[in-house]
């Protein structure tokens, strides 16, 4: 159960300094649209959530509001910040470095920003990586490109050579973007600016393509990924219904969490099947996939499956489950794996069939950011910035229930986010195919 210390945030210290922002503040209430900075927002969103907790409405756990404060901890004038990007590619990376020294430059009045190079390796000296000076000229134009401007990477990194280099360049904070992995390694940065006495901040712009970090509405950039995904699950359904027997399979990116095959193929109400980590299915027997797909595609004439890259691990035999750089397992292709399972049991089902196999995984997290993506990349850039400006620390900026909130980084990654079987969204992906709830 979610408690109060769990949404504490901590802070450097008291903020002394008025902020440049402080007379747009000066009128700010709390209405649908704003949150006061003194008030909180709800942890909770239901009454029977909320009447569980059985206390004061005042002792309700509640998350410190995002948003630019009257008074700062740091001084503008002197203050040095730094920025680095880690973990796989999502799109809008570019738009939230970009957001970051915009707002700091232009609104806060801060000139020294660095960026660091290929993730957390751009602080250790035996990488031999020089930092990228960034500026509202360098960034104006980042986000027509997908990727990350600044390069990433996985694999660990010693904390203290970490701070090391912060200490050297005399950073003042430091913007993290990345998903679960990176906001520990963060935390191990925090660790280490505490055991040292330092005021530096750390504070995190959540990054994650699965959508697998909880307590936030979606990462930034999902939505654009979702959309590129539509495309290949309709490409799927053209080859599809133009070959006798066409079955489109289309395996998406989601290591645990199968969020992304479920909404693009809500998007795009193409698919027949979505198959996800969090969802087992037995692949033969009378009630298995397979056999539902013979009596799909002949009943049809054709099909399209979608099936996260984490989905039916359970039936990879010869698979090592090996780990990355960062520790996170190596999935078995089940994507190859289907396609030789449904062509062999239509085969032998005298069943003709056309598998046409699509594979769009890093197409769709290299694109640039859509529309919507860039402007949430925006927001959650400034949130960020108002953040560290008022000494936040260990904590990441994020948009939940359209409120932005500062989550402490202990609680974004306690657990992962997963699509629940039992949950809505999982009840409209079966509405919307008409799969069986479940196969086997
Ligand atoms: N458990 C961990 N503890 C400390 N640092 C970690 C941990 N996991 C990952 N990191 C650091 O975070 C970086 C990114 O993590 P990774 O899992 O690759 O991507 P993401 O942050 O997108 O999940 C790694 O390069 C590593 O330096
Ligand atoms: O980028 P890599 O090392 O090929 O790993 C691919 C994995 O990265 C992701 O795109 C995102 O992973 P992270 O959240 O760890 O960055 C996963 O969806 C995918 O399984
Ligand atoms: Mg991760």
């Amino acid at each position: 159960m979610i408690g109060h210390e769990d949404l504490a945030v901590r802070t450097l210290g008291p903020c002394r300094i008025d902020s440049p922002l402080a007379e747009r503040l000066a009128a700010r209430e709390t209405t649908q649209h704003s949150v006061q900075e003194g008030d909180r927002v709800l942890f909770d969103d239901t009454l029977s959530m909320a009447g569980a907790r059985d206390v004061p409405v005042s002792e309700l756990p509640s998350l410190e509001p995002g948003g630019p404060r009257q008074r700062i901890y740091f001084d503008p004038a002197k203050t040095r910040v730094g920025i680095v990007t880690c973990g796989g590619l999502c799109p809008g990376l570019n738009d939230v470095i970009r957001g970051l020294v915009l707002e700091l430059c232009r609104h806060y009045g801060v000139r020294r920003i660095v960026g660091f190079r290929n993730g957390y390796r751009g602080f250790i000296p035996r990488y031999g990586e020089d930092v990228v000076d960034l500026s509202p000229d360098v960034v104006q134009h980042i986000d027509d490109e997908g990727g990350t401007i600044l390069g990433t990477s996985r694999g660990m990194q010693d904390p203290e050579e970490i701070v090391d280099a912060l200490e050297r360049l005399a950073i003042n904070i430091l913007f993290v973007i990345g998903g679960d992995g990176t906001i520990r390694g963060a935390m191990e940065v925090v660790r280490v600016v505490q055991e040292r006495g330092l005021k530096i901040a750390v504070v995190g712009v959540p990054k994650t393509i699965d959508n697998d970090i909880p307590y936030i509405d979606q990462s930034f950039g999902f939505q654009t990924a979702m959309s590129e995904a539509t495309k290949s699950i309709h490409a799927a359904s053209v080859e599809a219904r133009s070959a006798p027997g066409g079955v489109g399979l289309v395996k998406l990116m989601g290591r645990h969490s199968g969020f992304i095959a479920c909404y693009s193929t809500l998007a795009k109400d193409d698919a027949d099947y979505v198959l996800i980590p969090e969802v087992p299915f037995a692949l033969h027997g009378e009630g298995g996939f397979l056999e539902h797909l013979r009596r799909r595609v002949e009943d049809r004439g054709h099909a399209v499956v979608v099936v996260a890259e984490g989905a039916g691990q359970e039936h990879i035999e010869e698979h090592e489950p090996g780990r990355d750089a960062s520790g996170n397992v190596r999935l078995g292709d089940i994507g190859r794996l289907m396609r030789r399972l449904i062509s062999e049991h239509l085969d032998k089902a005298g069943v003709e069939n056309n598998v046409r196999y699509f594979d769009p995984s890093y197409a769709i997290r290299s694109v640039p950011a859509n529309p919507y993506d860039s402007a949430y990349c925006l927001r959650l850039a400034h949130a960020a910035v108002h953040a560290a400006m008022a000494g936040r620390t260990e904590v990441i900026v994020a948009r939940r229930r359209r409120r932005f909130v500062h989550i402490p980084m202990a609680l974004a990654v306690s657990r992962r986010n997963h699509v629940d079987p039992l949950g809505d969204l999982w009840m409209s992906v079966l509405e919307a195919t008409g799969q069986p709830v479940r196969f086997g």
